[in-house]
């Protein structure tokens, strides 16, 4: 997928912005709140008709002015080209794919993958395992389209039990709970599993040349993974109806991240920890190829925290990918642009963007 003919108005301190971004590197350059990061949410919200930086899109909305606008074409290869548009206003988001109005968030994510890695990334390894499972849930509604039915299949099932265990319900109205419960968690941990082995090959091969040393990704499933989670749930059952609610299961799922047998959060420097941020996401490109799928990538702040060697390393992996890739920096020239067969540069000041020629 590869994004052209983007327009970008009263969208924080961008407006006016007309930008013909090429197919392969784009590097946005700027001061500091020239605008850059608000660039990548531009392109953000097209994808995912959401900010990575707020949960109130109305904040985007450039000060005194009534509504913002994104649009761009989404160009497919042996497909028709997308059009995409969001609008805000003081009330709703519109967001439009070819003509429609978007009601389904995961289906459009499938239609136009992206990959997004900021500084606040860094929050995957850092961060609670919500954090960590929504990422997992995300790369899954990418790539699986049944995910999203058998997550919310399963999601349900554990509220209804909970609300049954809390007010006290009868064992067998619990117990015809637990049996759709435990089917939809089988099913949605032999989705997670799979994709984390499908994520580890290619993490494996990804990091060899990222990162010295050997890493290793585990789904650990929030129970004890030897046990039926049937049968779990019935042992648990006395002792979960005076807690009132359920103690196992993928609710409380996570993912554990190492680095030479340590956990990286406890062992990784922030460098390495973004090398390490930068491989996981590389290694999903890869699984998404095998789905044959291409990603936009958007990296804030490429050259933040990175040694000469660490960026010229990520680089190079980017530029492998093949995929249309959005990186800002306030010094372009600390880019090493090896390995990219054409790059282009976009200087943006005050929220005005001039292409560097
Ligand atoms: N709603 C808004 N209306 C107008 N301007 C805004 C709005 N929200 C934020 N801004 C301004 O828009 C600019 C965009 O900042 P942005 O975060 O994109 O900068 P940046 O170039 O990524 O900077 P840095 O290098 O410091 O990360 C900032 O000057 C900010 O104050």
């Amino acid at each position: 997928m590869q994004l052209s003919d983007l327009r970008i108005s009263h969208l924080r301190n961008l407006d006016g912005v007309s930008l013909e971004p090429g197919a392969g590197l784009n590097i946005i350059s700027g001061a500091n709140a020239s605008g850059k990061t608000a660039l990548l949410e531009s392109i953000y919200l097209l994808a995912r008709g959401r900010s990575f930086r707020t949960h109130r899109i109305r904040e985007l909305i450039s000060h005194h002015q009534q509504q913002l606008r994104v649009t761009a074409r989404a160009l497919r290869a042996g497909q028709r080209p997308l059009m995409l548009g969001i609008e805000r206003d003081g009330r709703q988001t519109r967001l439009r794919c070819d003509g429609e109005n978007v009601r389904n968030l995961s289906a459009h994510a499938r239609r136009v993958p992206l990959i997004l890695i900021t500084p606040d990334s860094h929050g995957l390894i850092s961060g609670r395992p919500g954090q960590r499972r929504r990422w997992l849930d995300w790369a899954l509604f990418h790539v699986e389209p049944d995910y999203l039915g058998c997550w919310q299949d399963c999601f349900h099932a554990l509220r209804q039990r909970n609300a049954l265990l809390k007010h006290g319900a009868g064992r067998a109205t619990i117990v015809s709970w637990e049996e759709s419960l435990a089917d939809c968690v089988n099913r949605l941990e032999a989705y997670r599993e799979g994709l984390v082995q499908q994520l580890s090959g290619h993490f494996s091969a990804v990091m060899s040349q990222l990162l010295p040393g050997t890493v290793q990704i585990e789904y650990l499933p929030g129970r004890p993974r030897e046990q039926d989670y049937r049968t779990l749930l019935a042992e648990q059952r006395d002792l979960e109806q005076q807690r009132g609610f359920t103690r196992y299961g993928p609710h409380r799922s996570d993912l554990d991240f190492r680095h030479q047998d340590g956990e990286v959060r406890a062992t990784l420097s922030r460098g390495q920890t973004k090398l390490y941020i930068a491989g996981l996401m590389i290694a999903y490109v890869r699984v998404l190829a095998d789905y044959g799928l291409q990603p936009l990538i958007l990296v804030d702040d490429l050259p933040a925290e990175l040694d000469a060697g660490a960026r010229a390393r990520f680089m190079a992996h980017l530029a492998e990918t093949g995929c249309q890739t959005f990186v800002t920096a306030i010094e372009p020239e600390t880019l090493p642009l090896a390995g990219w067969p054409e790059h282009q540069v976009f200087h943006v000041e005050h929220g005005q963007l001039t292409e560097v020629i």
